[in-house]
This record gives structure tokens, C-alpha cells and sequence, in this order.
């Protein structure tokens, strides 16, 4: 589903932020990226989604190579893929439904599927009866959950995660990546970038360890 070949990145003013990173993650897998502060994690992840380009090598994603993708292409290509980020990204100004429907509001849905799609993302990330509420009345767990419920609302193949869980105690990360397992259950393919060893050492799920841009475990993959 996702396959890095020898991809290398380097920014520009010369910091080589990956080198020559191979590995596969194959469909309906779910997979820990782990490193160091600045190893590279979120620049992995930017190569998926063609935020960021190689300077060598390949990706690809659902048997496409992003090599060349021509950027009307870019479109249809983050469609397939959901990003949860740390922060969550929201937009304080309107309402959870609002946020949520951003998605498909852009991709041109109707409004009546609009809200049931919205409606059917709430309610697999616990949140129905929020629906009206400005995102700063809710907890910060319950954000995460709004930025989870937006990045699965056009049913993607691949859900990304950075840091999903920097901001959450112990007990809310865990329930955050129970709802990704849950998304994997029924079929995701999920990678998720974390610091939290001890939450992550405790899930039965391959992990990935970049030191410096280089990958340096890869139990069960491609080391
Ligand atoms: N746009 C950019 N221009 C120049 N250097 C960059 C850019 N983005 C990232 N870098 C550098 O590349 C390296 C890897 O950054 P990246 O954000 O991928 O790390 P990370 O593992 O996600 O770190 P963190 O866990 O702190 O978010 C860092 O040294 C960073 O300063």
C-alpha cells in the first residue's frame, strides 16, 4: 500500500532530513514510525503526501508512483489519505459538524450527504451528540477525536497520524489509538508517528525507528 525505494530528502540549505529509506507497509497494516525529535517522522510522512518532494528514490502509494504526479493529481491522491495531526488543525470559528464536513464541502458532496456522512463519523469517534458545539468547549481528547472524525469522512485507504497523542494523558492516548485500531479493523491502513514508547511498546504492531533519516529497526519489514 505504501512503499518508500531508497528515498532520500534533502531540505533546501542542505539538512538531509531522510536517507535512502526503504521499507513497505502493506494493505489494511497498522505501523509505528518512532524517532528522535527532528529523525524525520513528519518528513515521511509530507512524502506521501506530496507536501514535500524526494531529492532521490521513490514513493509509492495504493500502486501509484507519486514520482511525476502531475499536481492535478494531488488532489484526488490526499482524498485516499487521512492526516490526523498533534494540534488537531481545527478551525476555531466553526462548529464540530462544520469541520468535519470541511472535507467534503471542497470535494463538492451534496448537503444531504454531507451530514450523513458527517453524522457517521461522529458516531464512530464517540461525538454524536456534539455536533453543534464551537471546538474550544470541548476537552482536548475530544478535539482529537473531531480531527480523527474529519480525517475519516471521505472513507480513506490510508489514515496518517503525527503525533497523534503529544498533548493527552496516558488514559485519552490510549483510547486514541484504540479508535485508529478500530479504523484498522475495518480495513485502513494506518501509520502513526509517536514519541510514546510506553503506549506504543504495548500494542502488538510493527515499529519503525528513524535515527538521523535513517531507518534503523524495522521489525517484521523491510529493515
Ligand atoms: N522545510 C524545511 N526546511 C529545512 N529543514 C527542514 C524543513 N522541514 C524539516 N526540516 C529539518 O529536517 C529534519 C527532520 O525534520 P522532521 O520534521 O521530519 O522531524 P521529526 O522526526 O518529525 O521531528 P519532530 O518529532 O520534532 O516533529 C529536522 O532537522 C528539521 O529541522
Amino acid at each position: 500500500m505504501i512503499q518508500f525505494d531508497q528515498v532520500s530528502k534533502r531540505y533546501p540549505g542542505g539538512h538531509e532530513a531522510l536517507k535512502s529509506v526503504s521499507f513497505t507497509i502493506e494493505p489494511n497494516e497498522m505501523v509505528f514510525l518512532t524517532g528522535h525529535s527532528g529523525a524525520g517522522k513528519s518528513t515521511l510522512l509530507k512524502l506521501m503526501m506530496v507536501m514535500e518532494r524526494p531529492t532521490q528514490g521513490q514513493v509509492l502509494v495504493d500502486g501509484q508512483n507519486l514520482r511525476g504526479l502531475p499536481a492535478r493529481k494531488i488532489p484526488a491522491l490526499r482524498r485516499d489519505i487521512g492526516v490526523v495531526f498533534q494540534n488537531h488543525q481545527l478551525l476555531f470559528d466553526r462548529t464540530v459538524f462544520d469541520n468535519i464536513a470541511l472535507p467534503l464541502v471542497i470535494a463538492g458532496y451534496q448537503p444531504r450527504e454531507v451530514g450523513r456522512r458527517v453524522r457517521a463519523a461522529l458516531d464512530k469517534v464517540g461525538l454524536l451528540s456534539k455536533e453543534k458545539q464551537m471546538p474550544v468547549t470541548l476537552s482536548g481528547g475530544e478535539q482529537q477525536r473531531v480531527g480523527i472524525a474529519r480525517a475519516v469522512v471521505n472513507k480513506p485507504k490510508i489514515l496518517l497520524a503525527d503525533e497523534p497523542t503529544g498533548n493527552l494523558d496516558p488514559e485519552l492516548s490510549a483510547e486514541i489509538m484504540h479508535l485508529f485500531e478500530q479504523f484498522n479493523q475495518v480495513g485502513v491502513t494506518v501509520l502513526i508517528a509517536s514519541h510514546d514508547l510506553s503506549l506504543i511498546a504495548r500494542l502488538p504492531y510493527r515499529m519503525m525507528t528513524l535515527r538521523q533519516g535513517e531507518i534503523v529497526t524495522a521489525p517484521g519489514g523491510v529493515a
